[in-house]
């Protein structure tokens, strides 16, 4: 049950505000002085204090009132409190909001309206305990790990952090999934970081960066002569990290045969150089990156079912950025390095935008508006978006050709008329005229 305190020297008021509020479920203990008020906040938890202004017969200009508010928000800083005032002492209470009061209601009161500011003050509390418990819980939960610099707010980046750690110290295979430039390699570092391996080699390969016919002799290494052009001995990946983590990256242009010997290395421990026949033991921890869907590739025949699940034993699945907006401004912050900060339309903008190439794109974003800010802050126009991201992420054919066309008629022709009206901006809107095809007006 939430608990109010009332503080009030009018007896009837206490009175009516006590049976408002107990009809609604709340407890409700008056305190005709501030005195009184102490005793009670040091003896019962309270969730909100209800004030009065004025505690004394012929006090009216609130100063009372203003004392006891500074007084409380010292020792109870956690306590909303929302004064009760005379439309006089309007500016006072302004002033009081201004240093810290939830919100305040004029005498006489409409009930509803006071319910409502009572419940609105209440909520935000809790939600405030709430901010404050999941941010303990995140200190905890990170202590003492190796975030390796990532940078991060959003519930879901916590989430998935909190998996990564824990899966970190066994030995299972690890699957990240996620759209380009979201940040999949940083997972890995994590998972790789915060295991017992954290001492041996980390050696990432990216598969989407060489050449098929390579792919194996890079992975397994090769002996000299071994096809064209391996003139040396050639260690491969999977030797050189003995020990340690193997991280492929984009693992879904691995071709078949590969795939194949990455299934036996899986099973057994055990691959050859290319023209070897010596067979080799390989002691490693694979973690394995994809922004392809990999059943689909299953499905057309293109990756084996039974490397899936062994490379799969676990998924980690990371967002797109625009799925976690949390981590937006952080992370801008961060690529800033404090250099610059964003005015406030720019942050806007970056929280608004749909950040189709990730924090990669985010991170060129920021570069890039170091270079050309001029001033000390980031305007939205040095952030270089698209014009889409400020008419809130509409496509080119959110907008039919038919209202397009009624916007156009509408405005007599005028194309900043008529894109007002659309609620976009006059270069989105030539856009969406070249789009469709229609001449300008
Ligand atoms: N949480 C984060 N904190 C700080 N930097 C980040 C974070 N996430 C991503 N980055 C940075 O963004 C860039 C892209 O991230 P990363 O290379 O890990 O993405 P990816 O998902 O592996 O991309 P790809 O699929 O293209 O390989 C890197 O420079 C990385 O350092």
């Amino acid at each position: 049950m939430l608990k109010i305190l009332v503080i009030d020297d009018n007896q009837p008021i206490c009175q009516a505000l006590q049976t408002l509020f107990t009809l609604q479920g709340y407890q409700v203990e008056c305190a005709g002085t501030p005195e009184q008020a102490w005793q009670i906040l040091a003896q019962n938890n309270t969730d909100l204090i209800l004030q009065d202004m004025n505690f004394s017969a012929g006090q009216m200009h609130g100063d009372q009132g203003k004392a006891l508010f500074y007084q409380l928000r010292q020792q109870y800083p956690a306590i909303p409190v929302v004064l009760m005032t005379a439309w006089t002492q309007l500016e006072m209470v302004v002033e009081l909001v201004k240093a810290g009061a939830t919100d305040y209601i004029a005498k006489p009161w409409d009930d509803q309206r006071l319910l409502l500011t009572v419940a609105n003050a209440l909520k935000l509390k809790q939600l405030t305990e709430q901010q404050r418990r999941n941010e303990q819980q995140r200190l905890a939960a990170f202590a003492g790990k190796d975030l390796c610099g990532l940078v991060f707010a959003s519930s879901q980046m916590q989430q998935l952090l909190q998996m990564a750690l824990q899966l970190a110290p066994s030995s299972a295979s690890v699957l990240i999934t996620g759209p380009n430039g979201a940040g999949k390699e940083g997972i890995a570092n994590v998972l790789h970081a915060n295991s017992e391996r954290k001492h041996k080699p980390f050696i990432k390969v990216n598969m989407g960066a060489l050449p098929a016919d390579l792919m194996e002799a890079e992975l397994f290494g090769a002996e000299a002569g071994a096809y064209s052009g391996a003139s040396k001995t050639r260690i491969g990946r999977f030797e050189a990290a003995d020990g340690g983590t193997v991280f492929l990256d984009e693992i879904g242009n691995l071709p078949l045969a590969g795939q194949a010997k990455l299934l036996r290395v899986l099973q057994t421990g055990e691959y050859e150089r290319l023209g070897s026949s010596v067979t080799r033991k390989a002691d490693i921890r694979l973690i394995s990156a994809t922004n392809a869907d990999l059943t689909h590739a299953i499905a057309q025949g293109q990756f084996r079912q039974d490397l899936y699940y062994r490379i799969n034993v676990v998924q980690l699945a990371l967002p797109a950025l625009c799925e976690r907006p949390d981590d937006i401004l952080p992370l801008a912050q961060f690529f800033l390095s404090g250099k610059k900060s964003l005015s406030r339309e720019a942050s806007q903008l970056l929280q608004q935008y749909s950040w189709p190439g990730n924090v990669r794109e985010l991170q060129n974003v920021c570069q890039r508006a170091l270079l050309l800010s001029s001033g000390a802050e980031i305007q939205s126009a040095d952030l270089g978006l698209p014009d889409t991201a400020a008419s809130a992420k509409r496509s080119l054919d959110d907008i039919d050709r038919n209202q397009l066309e009624q916007a156009l008629l509408q405005a007599g022709g005028v194309v900043s008329r008529a894109a007002k009206q659309l609620g976009i901006s006059r270069q989105a809107l030539y856009r969406r005229m070249e789009h469709y095809g229609i001449e300008t007006p």
